[in-house]
């Protein structure tokens, strides 16, 4: 996340970190979220069928053992990428993907579910959202200890495809874009949730981050850009009734 700031200790806690495994360590890759005692939602860019992931639950600080992690694997055959997910055109869209944890979760008060949005459910230009992760802190930068927020107004589909933001080509009906000025997603907050308050108080995950620019994570007119979670709201449901 670039330009935000520290958030409260477990105050995201459906937030997850993805990691994988390499020569007996884990290393956090991506975000995700937790929408189920034993689901994780995450992108599908995040996936590589050659590595060994676990998620991390009750994580804020990287470097210290706070005692709230929770360290889950994920086995192979219980990971599920969107079948119509082409990792050669992330503009196409279709970047989620499903893992089944190898135990379940629990819950508590770094550890709590978040809420998927109604299907279909659009945000109109300007709605207050945030982004949360352990991405880059600039382009090219460094990954923070704590996980950081930072407040990233919707940009509409009308707005986002404009030919001086994203464009036609690189945006579809099934992205959010949110963002565009100073503040951004960036690498190693894929995967992670665009949080957003509804109307109860209750924050739901609207968005899951998808790409950013290559010019620069913080590309003006070019918001982060996110997997419209409203738009796979029956994938989600059926995958999840079915394994
Ligand atoms: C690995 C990538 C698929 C996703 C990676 N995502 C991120 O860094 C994050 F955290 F913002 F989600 C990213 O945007 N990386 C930059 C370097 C990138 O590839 N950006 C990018 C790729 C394709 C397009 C498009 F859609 F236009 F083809 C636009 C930007």
């Amino acid at each position: 996340v670039v330009n935000g700031e520290d958030a409260v200790p477990y105050s995201w806690p459906w937030q997850i970190s993805l990691q994988y495994e390499r020569d007996g360590a884990f290393y956090h890759t991506c975000g995700g979220t937790l929408i189920a005692p034993t689901w994780v939602m995450t992108a599908a860019h995040c996936i590589s069928t050659s590595r060994t992931y676990e998620v991390v639950l009750g994580e804020y600080d990287r470097s210290v053992a706070e005692g709230s992690e929770q360290h889950i694997p994920v086995n192979p055959e219980d990971i599920f990428v969107h079948p119509r997910w082409n990792s050669i055109c992330v503009a196409c869209g279709n970047d989620i993907a499903l893992l089944k944890l190898s135990r379940s979760a629990e819950l508590n008060d770094a550890v709590q579910l978040g809420c998927l949005p109604p299907a279909g459910e659009i945000l109109p230009n300007d709605y207050p959202c945030y982004i949360t992760g352990w991405g880059r802190l600039s382009t090219g930068g460094s990954l923070p200890e704590k996980l950081q927020q930072a407040l990233l107004p919707v940009v509409d589909y009308a707005h986002c495809t404009q030919s001086d933001w994203w464009g036609s080509i690189s945006i579809r009906e099934s992205m959010v874009c949110a963002g565009g000025d100073i503040r951004s997603g960036c690498n190693g907050d894929s995967g992670g949730p665009l949080n957003c308050q509804a109307s109860d108080g209750r924050w739901q995950v609207q968005g899951i981050a998808s790409f950013v620019s290559s010019r620069g994570c913080n590309t003006l007119k070019k918001p982060t850009v996110f997997t419209r979670v409203s738009a796979f709201d029956d994938w989600i449901a059926e995958t999840i009734a079915n394994n």
